[in-house]
């Protein structure tokens, strides 16, 4: 039988607009994937130039990113000098949007990079066209679609740990805000900026896998937010930092965190503590040099990657100015569980009554490419079984994690404003 197809149209040409398109450029056998398949349609953007370029820059991919190319897949693909335009196409089936904010989609069905919406009542208005026009809608969240986020729940949910005793997850990562410009997505209160919307997300996977769908949470109870805490920056009043502590009725309580102005823990992000042993989830690297630096070598006397190989936490960046002046700065670069690929159970200290007896390491890989063609995958099927959300993305999970960053946000008086500049409550 031959796979279902869907027709993607990309919305925004931005960074990871451009990762989930060349990820689902890829052979999706390389994934041991056969029932359906991928064809970008159209792009949109603020500038036809830009679509333009963005198709070219696709078109170039390297292996693996060029399976799709070599086929001709790209060879009809349209550019739009307007997101309109490609919500009108009738050649596309389902949008992808890239964009900082949620843009509304005629008669699509969607997925929608995280954060889904900026608060719950404009989730709550998504889900209700969605339902109303019998359409198709999951917020981005790739990370729940690795093998690895299997992998954490059956070790954790089988007991072969025994119960939780205590949960930690975070994302903080040095993304250098005081050289960013005011409209940079993660100062801009009118961009969802922040720590909390962009960066919150990946803790939540990892809460709401493990213990929102932990077996003890029989009925699939939210947890309660107990009290939470934002650091402000002053610059634009979003979070510099956030931070919230819930707890799972009988299950286990859990606190989460984000930072934006520094590092965390390089080894780890994720740290679940059980009767009988522990699982440290690896952290994923990653941050971009502020706009207009470029990385350059490593100096001397600058901290050395990490053990794990994978972190190096300082890295040089520089730039020059105007004037030409050569500017130098040092950032730091932790990263997040978005993308673990390996685990560690670790015994308890000597001397604990009861405990796994030796380290150990678990590697579950992404397949070619970079980890975003399975959510890709899971949109395919559900629209080709009709479905209208994803059991494994459910649209409840995302009003319970949209609904702490409300709560976090209101408490904390981080600042947000909508596309038309209006604060938001
Ligand atoms: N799943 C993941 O791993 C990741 C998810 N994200 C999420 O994706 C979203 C976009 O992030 P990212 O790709 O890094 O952002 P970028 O700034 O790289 O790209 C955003 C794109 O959105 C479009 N856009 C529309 N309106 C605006 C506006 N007012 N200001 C700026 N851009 C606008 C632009 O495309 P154009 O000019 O073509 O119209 C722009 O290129 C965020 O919500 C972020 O949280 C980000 C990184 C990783
Ligand atoms: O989703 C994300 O993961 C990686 C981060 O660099 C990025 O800011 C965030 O949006």
């Amino acid at each position: 039988m031959s796979p279902h197809t869907i027709r993607w149209g990309i919305i925004s040409t931005g960074g990871i607009a451009t990762k989930f398109s060349q990820d689902i450029l890829v052979d999706p056998s390389t994934r041991e994937v056969t029932d359906v398949a991928h064809r970008i349609t159209a792009i949109g953007s603020r500038s036809v130039a830009s679509a333009q370029a963005f198709i070219d820059k696709l078109k170039a991919g390297k292996a693996p990113y060029d399976w799709a190319v070599g086929k001709g897949l790209l060879d009809d693909t349209k550019a739009y000098g307007s997101y309109e335009e490609v919500y009108n196409d009738p050649n596309v089936d389902a949008i992808y949007i890239g964009t900082p904010h949620t843009r509304a989609s005629r008669g699509k069905h969607v997925l929608c990079e995280k954060p889904f919406t900026l608060d719950l009542d404009e989730l709550d208005e998504l889900i209700a066209i969605a339902k109303e026009k019998k359409l198709f809608l999951m917020e981005a969240v790739w990370t729940r679609f690795h093998p690895i986020a299997y992998a954490v729940q059956d070790i954790i949910h089988s007991g072969k740990l025994g119960k939780v005793k205590r949960f930690s997850s975070e994302f903080s990562m040095d993304f250098d805000p005081d050289n960013r410009p005011y409209s940079h997505r993660m100062i801009d209160p009118a961009l969802g900026g922040g720590s909390l919307l962009d960066m919150g997300p990946y803790p939540s996977v990892w809460a709401m896998l493990v213990l929102h769908q932990h077996p003890l949470n029989k009925d699939r109870k939210p947890p309660k937010l107990h009290f939470s805490h934002q650091t402000l920056y002053p610059r634009s009043n979003v979070d510099l930092n956030s931070r919230w502590l819930l707890e799972w009725e009988g299950v286990s309580q859990a606190m989460l965190m984000t930072d934006m102005n520094t590092h965390g823990p390089r080894e780890s992000t994720v740290y679940i503590s059980c009767e009988e042993g522990d699982l440290a989830l690896e952290c994923e690297c990653g941050a971009t040099p502020s706009r207009g630096f470029k990385d350059v070598p490593l100096k001397l006397g600058i901290p050395a990657p990490s053990p794990s190989g994978r972190c190096s936490s300082r890295y040089l960046a520089s730039r020059v100015t105007d004037t030409g002046v050569n500017v130098e700065t040092h950032l730091t670069r932790t990263g997040g569980p978005f993308k673990p690929q390996r685990f560690w159970l670790i015994p308890h200290p000597p001397g604990s009554e009861k405990s796994i007896k030796e380290k150990t390491e678990h590697h579950y890989p992404v397949s070619a490419g970079g980890g975003m063609a399975y959510e890709a995958d899971e949109v395919a099927r559900c629209v080709r079984d009709g479905k209208l959300e994803s059991e494994r993305m459910p649209w409840e999970e995302s009003r319970i994690v949209q609904s702490w960053f409300d709560q976090v946000r209101r408490a904390g008086g981080g600042v947000l404003a909508d596309a038309k500049g209006n604060a938001v409550k």
